[in-house]
């Protein structure tokens, strides 16, 4: 009988835009497009530059995937509407708001045939509340300890083992403070995607930075 040999997905890289001023981000990207798979619009950049941020990174980077970074907490629709007709590939929905706000989300992206992430910033019981956001048709989960709680020392890791542990069906990705020197810790979980934002911005060479984490995270 013929063995297949199933080829193992390839873990993605994304770079958090979050900081960075606009020109900056597209210099920083022309540099990193071929490391980098997801540009993302991060949550300041898009309070900062608006629907422009998607447009524009949509436009020069039609081999990237783009997620805008929205958070969504209300008006679930009209928002992540506003996110995929700009052309975005993602949209992002806080998993602790309410049922119906999720569910517009979802039924949006598959409107648009687009993707929607739901953060778990402050999902304080992941064993309930993943398998109930999956059953409401979430296919991706993005584990993220944020800024505010990474300064009181804590990080996604125990999050991303529990939130394994509790989803069937999704597509996880984790965010929250990685670094070149702690990629390897998340890594060897196996999630889909390893989002950076800090640990490539902040670096003294934020390209090389980029470079470095991408040559780990598709290992
Ligand atoms: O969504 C975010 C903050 O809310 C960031 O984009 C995310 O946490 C990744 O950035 P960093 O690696 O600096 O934590």
């Amino acid at each position: 009988m013929k063995s297949i040999t199933r080829k193992a997905k390839k873990m993605k890289l994304q770079l958090a835009l979050d900081d960075i001023q606009f020109d900056d981000a597209i210099e920083l990207a022309k540099k990193v497009s071929g490391s980098v798979d997801i540009f993302e619009m991060g949550t300041p950049f898009i309070i900062e530059n608006g629907m422009r941020s998607v447009r524009t990174f949509s436009k020069l980077f039609p081999n990237n995937e783009i997620l805008a970074d929205t958070k969504i907490m209300d008006a679930g629709a009209y928002e992540a509407a506003l996110t995929y007709i700009a052309g975005a590939d993602d949209c992002t929905v806080m998993g602790i708001t309410d049922d119906q706000t999720i569910k517009e989300c979802v039924k949006t992206a598959q409107k648009y045939g687009k993707r929607l992430f739901v953060d778990t910033i402050c999902i304080s019981n992941p064993t309930e509340r993943i398998p109930k956001l999956e059953a409401l048709g979430v296919r991706n989960i993005s584990v993220h300890v944020g800024v505010d709680q990474q300064s009181l020392g804590e990080s996604p890791l125990s999050s991303l083992k529990k939130i394994k542990a509790a989803s069937k069906k999704s597509c996880l990705s984790v965010a929250g403070g990685i670094k070149l020197d702690t990629v390897n810790q998340y890594r060897v979980l196996e999630p889909d995607i390893v989002i950076v934002g800090g640990g490539i911005l902040h670096a003294d060479d934020p390209a090389q930075a980029a470079q470095k984490l991408a040559a780990v995270v598709h290992s």
